[in-house]
């Protein structure tokens, strides 16, 4: 049974308490590892090595170039172990390996990006209004970072902080999702390879009620980055006013995709489909809400309905599996309450709607691809994130109302619209109060664009150059070439 230790201080270590945590495959509720289950207790011991390596340490002053270095070494051991990585994924969350391969890739992507911008920036000079003197803005490290990730994509979601925090020349504490640690592990051992140097980076694995609890609010971190649900969310802000951390928020979406009449039908239907059901609908951004023109309505409900009743369900270590398992047998009772509230509140299930009676997914968290239609935008099952394979299908009649269904949700995280009418396209998207609008597309993200959510999605970017900044305190510094008495007072 493999066994997974915290890195704290560049050491491998168990839990203080002794403690450990069984990890499960979702596909057949076998353990699959036995983790450390550290608590508040480790997370201090960690921020403190983090502090340390940042107030005394050379990582926020060596030079960009240098650590840029480092983060391409990363970049090239994940590729070199893409194959594992890609497998530990898959057992940890059961979605396909062919998924957890475009991931891994994706993830050397994000480490690759980040590592080419880290030195592309001087900093600037202002044209002073004052002669005889210099001003120039520079930017630098925030500090000690406390980094806490879900169990839905477990590496992906981590490249997006440890890269852009560790190329600014900051110090950090991660604490993955509880329930899928396997690759943030691995990862760290490719980070301690690479020759990251001893308390620069560090890992605490345990629960977000304890070791998560004590990032959020330690006054030792000066940026808490957070991804996870809106109600934890809401919690780690409170906590981050302890010492005003700087706060980031990645949460979840309730996201609508609009079919307009003219789009193109079968690419419409067959992305509507990949919107949704890749890795069971557990993606924050999934097109879980299809708003469709009326008249387009019961051709496109047909086509999605045939389509959803051929999707291969399995093991994601099968090559013809195309939807694996739910994460855990709570999350499966969660979407389960969450369809049948959906059923009582009015909606009718079109495919779907529960469990799947194949005698070989029985152990597994399966839970059927499904699609509700008869919903409206003031249902429940509409407005609340389901975070499971479930389609809701609303429509509407005109541009205008198009638009103001998309945006009647707390949620601001993504959407699409479909058209081939460009001027449409282009009023809808500017309209739609989204983080990420994507036209004639769906879930589409790559490093060099920034993700994030309006409204109650969250605060701040992750990607791109501002994801970046988010890493970074701006320092003006005026020099006063000619300094002489004011002889005021
Ligand atoms: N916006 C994005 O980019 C994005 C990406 C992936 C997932 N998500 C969202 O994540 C959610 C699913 O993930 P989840 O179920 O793991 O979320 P979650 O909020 O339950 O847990 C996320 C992390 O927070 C920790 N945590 C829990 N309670 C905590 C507390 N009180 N203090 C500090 N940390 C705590 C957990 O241990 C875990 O590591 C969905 O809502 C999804 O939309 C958003
Ligand atoms: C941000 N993304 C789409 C990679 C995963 C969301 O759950």
């Amino acid at each position: 049974m493999q066994q997974k230790q915290q890195y704290i201080d560049g050491q491998w270590v168990g839990a203080l308490s002794g403690e450990t945590r069984e990890i499960i495959n979702p596909f057949n509720r076998e353990v699959i590892a036995i983790a450390a289950e550290g608590n508040a207790e480790d997370a201090r011991k960690a921020i403190t090595a983090a502090r340390k390596a940042f107030d005394l340490g050379e990582w926020p002053g060596t030079p960009a170039t240098e650590r840029s270095k480092i983060v391409h070494k990363i970049a090239d051991y994940i590729l070199r172990d893409k194959e594992e990585l890609a497998e530990l994924e898959s057992l940890d969350t059961g979605k396909t390996v062919e998924e957890s391969r475009g991931d891994m890739e994706d993830i050397a992507g994000v480490f690759r990006y980040y590592a080419e911008l880290a030195d592309k920036d001087g900093g600037e000079i202002i044209d002073s209004p004052v002669p005889d003197s210099v001003s120039k803005v520079v930017r630098e490290p925030v500090g000690v970072c406390g980094q806490i990730t879900p169990w839905n994509y477990p590496l992906l979601q981590a490249s997006w902080k440890l890269a852009p925090a560790l190329v600014t020349g900051n110090t950090l504490v991660m604490k993955p999702s509880e329930i899928t640690p396997l690759t943030s592990v691995k990862v760290f051992e490719l980070m301690e390879e690479a020759g990251v140097p001893k308390g620069v980076v560090n890992l605490v694995l345990g629960s977000g009620s304890t070791a998560g609890a004590e990032l959020s609010s330690n006054e030792d971190v000066d940026l808490i980055s957070f991804t996870g649900g809106i109600q934890t969310g809401k919690k780690i802000m409170q906590a981050a006013s302890s010492n005003v951390k700087k706060l980031a928020l990645e949460l979840g979406g309730k996201n609508p995709n609009v079919i307009f009449a003219d789009a193109d039908f079968e690419t419409a239907v067959d992305q509507a489909l990949n919107g949704v059901f890749f890795h069971a609908g557990q993606i924050c951004s999934a097109g879980t809400r299809i708003l469709v023109e009326e008249s387009l309505q019961e051709k496109f409900v047909n086509a999605l309905v045939d389509r959803v009743k051929n999707i291969k369900l399995g093991s994601g270590f099968s090559e013809d599996t195309q939807m694996g398992p739910l994460i855990s047998e709570e999350h499966l009772q969660k979407v389960t309450d969450y369809v049948e509230a959906g059923v009582r509140e009015g909606a009718e299930v079109a495919v779907g709607g529960k469990r799947p009676e194949d005698p070989e997914l029985q152990q597994g968290f399966f839970y059927l691809p499904t699609v509700l239609t008869n919903c409206s935008t003031d249902m429940d099952v509409v407005q609340n994130e389901g975070f499971g394979p479930v389609i809701t299908i609303e429509t509407f009649s005109a541009e205008e109302e198009a638009v103001k269904l998309a945006n009647d949700s707390i949620y601001g995280l993504a959407g699409g619209v479909w058209t081939k009418d460009i001027a449409k396209a282009e009023r809808c998207s500017a309209k739609m109060r989204m983080g990420t609008v994507w036209i004639n597309d769906f879930n589409l993200y790559f490093p060099h664009a920034p993700w994030g959510g309006f409204k109650q999605s969250g605060i701040g970017r992750e990607l791109g150059r501002p994801g970046l900044e988010e890493y970074q305190e701006t320092k003006h510094i005026f020099h006063n070439l000619n300094p002489e008495p004011i002889n005021w007072f």
